[in-house]
């Protein structure tokens, strides 16, 4: 059996009070492996972002705990949850939020920048990262001047420079074309087949299933399937 990099037991989570309360996760249980690729797929309001949000120690759950590579995430001090999220963790999310006033190269190295590495060699590295995901001509573009799915891959370079031990994406493949959206699942599959990494991807591209390691399917705030299948209602998503 592989390695887990991610435990969840029992997360519930919801929003609100009173008579506006939503509950939004109804206790979540499950075991992501190491090595591997692993989509989370549901139908809108389904409760993915929630899940992966709470996974990637940015929404603090009601109850029930994420266990990421050994390390209880929410028994973490707040300052040691944020520290071991920048090392452990990388983030793609649908907003790609560059930092308008620095290059393609530059927003790619913000990570390790952060974490003190010498801006030159930063630098270099983000280029490099860039690079192997077809953009290395455009490294010196600011974001204004590239596309949308370009962007979308600067920030995607920005989540692997530092090579966090978890990958954590939504919608990553959405802005892309089919090309480009394959060109950015192989280079996330090569970083998921490293040993002790894991990429949790939450998608609706159907173009991309076929690549997945693992499908988790989500009903309602419920884990409803879970195989290399893909559930009936996103057969056609
Ligand atoms: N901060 C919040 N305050 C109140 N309700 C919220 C909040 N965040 C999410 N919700 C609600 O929780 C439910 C699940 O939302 P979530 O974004 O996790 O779903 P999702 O499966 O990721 O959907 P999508 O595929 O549309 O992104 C929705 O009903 C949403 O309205």
């Amino acid at each position: 059996m592989s390695a887990a990099a991610i435990v969840l037991d029992g997360i519930t989570k919801g929003f609100g009070s009173g008579e506006t309360r939503v509950e939004v996760l109804h206790g979540i249980s499950s075991r992501i492996n190491a090595g591997e690729l692993t989509y989370l797929v549901g139908e809108s309001g389904s409760g993915k972002t929630t899940l992966i949000s709470i996974i990637a120690g940015i929404l603090f759950p009601d109850s029930g705990g994420v266990e990421l590579f050994g390390t209880q995430l929410y028994d973490l001090s707040k300052d040691a949850l944020v520290r071991y999220r920048l090392a452990n963790i990388g983030f793609i999310f649908q907003q790609y939020n560059l930092l308008p006033t620095l290059n393609a190269a530059e927003n790619a190295a913000v990570p390790l920048i952060a974490a003190g590495v010498k801006r030159a060699e930063a630098v270099e590295r983000g280029a490099e990262v860039l690079g192997r995901l077809g953009l290395g001509a455009l490294a010196k573009r600011m974001p204004r001047q590239l596309s949308g799915g370009q962007q979308q891959r600067v920030a995607i370079a920005r989540a692997l420079v530092h090579e966090p031990r978890l990958i954590v994406c939504d919608e990553p493949t959405a802005a892309l074309d089919a090309a480009s959206g394959r060109r950015v699942m192989e280079v996330l599959r090569e970083v998921a087949l490293v040993p002790g990494r894991a990429v949790l991807i939450v998608t609706h591209d159907n173009r991309i299933f076929p690549l997945a390691d693992r499908i988790i399917g989500m009903e309602d705030g419920r884990i409803t399937s879970d195989g290399k299948e893909i559930p009936a209602e996103d057969m056609h998503a």
